[in-house]
C-alpha cells in the first residue's frame, strides 16, 4: 500500500480486521520492517490520541519518529501558489514538503478542514500536495474530509464487541460550541457503508453530510426513533456541510445530547466516540462512564489501526 487516505486503500476489510487482531496479539513481531526507517508526523492541528498512538505503532515496528507541529517553531507556511510572498509567511508549502520528504521514509499528515473554501477542503488541497510533492508514502492522520485511522479503529472495536453478525449502528450528531470538521462522521459513514451492518445516521435538518459519504445509510431526523433497538451509538458533532451554511454551527440544541434516557431506547447499546469529547454537550457523564462505554478501548485500538497501516506501507517500500 503506497498511500492511506480512505477505506478503499486497505482493500478487503474483513482481511484488514483479521490482520489487525493478529497484530494486536503480537504487536512486537514486526520490528524488522521498520529498522532504519523514519516516520515523519506533521501536525497542522492539535492531537493527543493520533500523536501518541501513531508514534507507539511506529516504535512497535522498529521505526525512528520525527514529529513536527507546523504552527509551533516551523516557519509560517504559504499554501496558495502564485501569491506574492511579501507578508508574514516566509516559506511556501511547495518547498517545505519536498524538503521534509528528504528526511523521512513515510509521512503522516494532520490538516483539518479550514472552512474557507468547500472545494479546497473537499479536494483535500493540503493532503494531496504532500502526496504529489513529498516523494514519499503519505497517510492521513485526519485530513479535511476523512479520518481513516480513526474509522479503522472504530471498525476493529465494533467487530470485537458486536453481539450479532449484523448489528444496528447509529451515527448521531450532538451539540458543540464550535464548528467541527465533517471528517470523522464522513469517514465513519464511508467505512460502515462498506460493512453489512444496519446503518442509521441521525441529525437535525440542515446537518446532512455530503451524499458520497451518506451512501446507503438511512437518515433519520428523529433521534429517538434512530436509537430504537440500536447495538452501537457513535456520537460526534460536525458543522453544517450544505450551502449556504458550510462550516457553520446552526444548532447547539442540547436535546440531542446522548443521555441515559436515550440509551434506554437501545438494545443495551455500546457508546462510542473518537475523543476528545465535550462532556454534557455530546454525552452525559453517566453514559460515558457506564460499562457500555467503549471510548477507552476504542482509543487503545488507534495503536493497532496505525500499526497495520504502517506495516502495509513498510512492506511496500
Ligand atoms: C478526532 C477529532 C478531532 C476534531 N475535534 C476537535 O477539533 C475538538 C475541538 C474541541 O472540542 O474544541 C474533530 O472534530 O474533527
Ligand atoms: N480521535 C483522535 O484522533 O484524537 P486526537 O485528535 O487527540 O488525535
Amino acid at each position: 500500500m503506497r498511500h492511506f487516505t480512505n477505506v478503499h486503500d486497505l482493500g478487503d476489510l474483513k482481511a484488514a480486521v483479521k490482520e489487525a487482531l493478529e497484530v494486536k496479539s503480537n504487536r512486537f513481531a514486526y520490528k524488522h520492517l521498520g529498522q532504519d526507517k523514519t516516520l515523519m508526523m506533521i501536525f497542522f492541528n492539535s492531537s493527543l490520541r493520533t500523536r501518541l498512538s501513531t508514534q507507539k505503532a511506529a516504535m512497535n515496528l522498529g521505526m525512528n519518529v520525527i514529529v513536527l507541529d507546523v504552527n509551533q517553531g516551523a516557519w509560517k507556511l504559504e499554501t496558495e501558489r502564485g501569491v506574492v510572498m511579501d507578508g508574514d509567511k516566509p516559506e511556501h508549502l511547495l518547498e517545505a514538503i519536498p524538503v521534509m520528504g528528504c528526511y523521512c521514509d513515510v509521512i503522516g499528515v494532520r490538516s483539518f478542514a479550514r472552512f474557507e473554501s468547500k472545494s479546497d477542503d473537499y479536494e483535500e488541497k493540503i493532503l494531496n500536495q504532500f502526496i504529489r510533492y513529498s516523494g514519499r508514502p503519505v497517510f492521513s492522520m485526519e485530513a479535511a474530509t476523512r479520518h481513516p485511522l480513526q474509522s479503522f479503529a472504530d471498525l476493529i472495536t465494533i467487530e470485537e464487541h458486536k453481539k450479532t453478525e449484523h448489528p444496528k449502528v447509529v451515527l448521531t450528531w450532538a451539540p458543540h460550541p464550535k464548528a467541527l470538521p465533517q471528517a470523522v462522521p464522513n469517514s465513519f459513514a464511508e467505512w460502515i457503508n462498506q460493512t453489512d451492518y444496519e446503518f442509521v445516521i441521525t441529525h437535525p435538518e440542515g446537518y446532512e453530510l455530503a451524499p458520497q459519504f451518506v451512501g446507503n445509510a438511512h437518515v433519520e431526523y428523529d433521534q429517538r426513533r434512530a436509537f430504537e433497538g440500536a447495538d452501537f451509538i457513535y456520537a460526534k458533532n460536525w458543522a453544517a456541510y450544505a450551502d449556504p451554511h458550510y462550516g457553520q454551527v446552526i444548532s447547539t440544541d442540547r436535546a440531542w445530547t446522548v443521555d441515559s434516557e436515550k440509551m434506554a431506547l437501545t438494545n443495551n447499546a455500546f457508546f462510542m466516540h473518537c475523543l476528545p469529547v465535550r462532556r454534557n454537550m455530546i454525552v452525559s457523564d453517566d453514559v460515558i462512564e457506564s460499562p457500555q462505554s467503549l471510548v477507552i478501548p476504542e482509543a487503545a485500538n488507534r495503536e493497532i489501526s496505525a500499526q497495520v497501516v504502517l506495516k502495509r506501507i513498510l512492506e511496500s517500500l
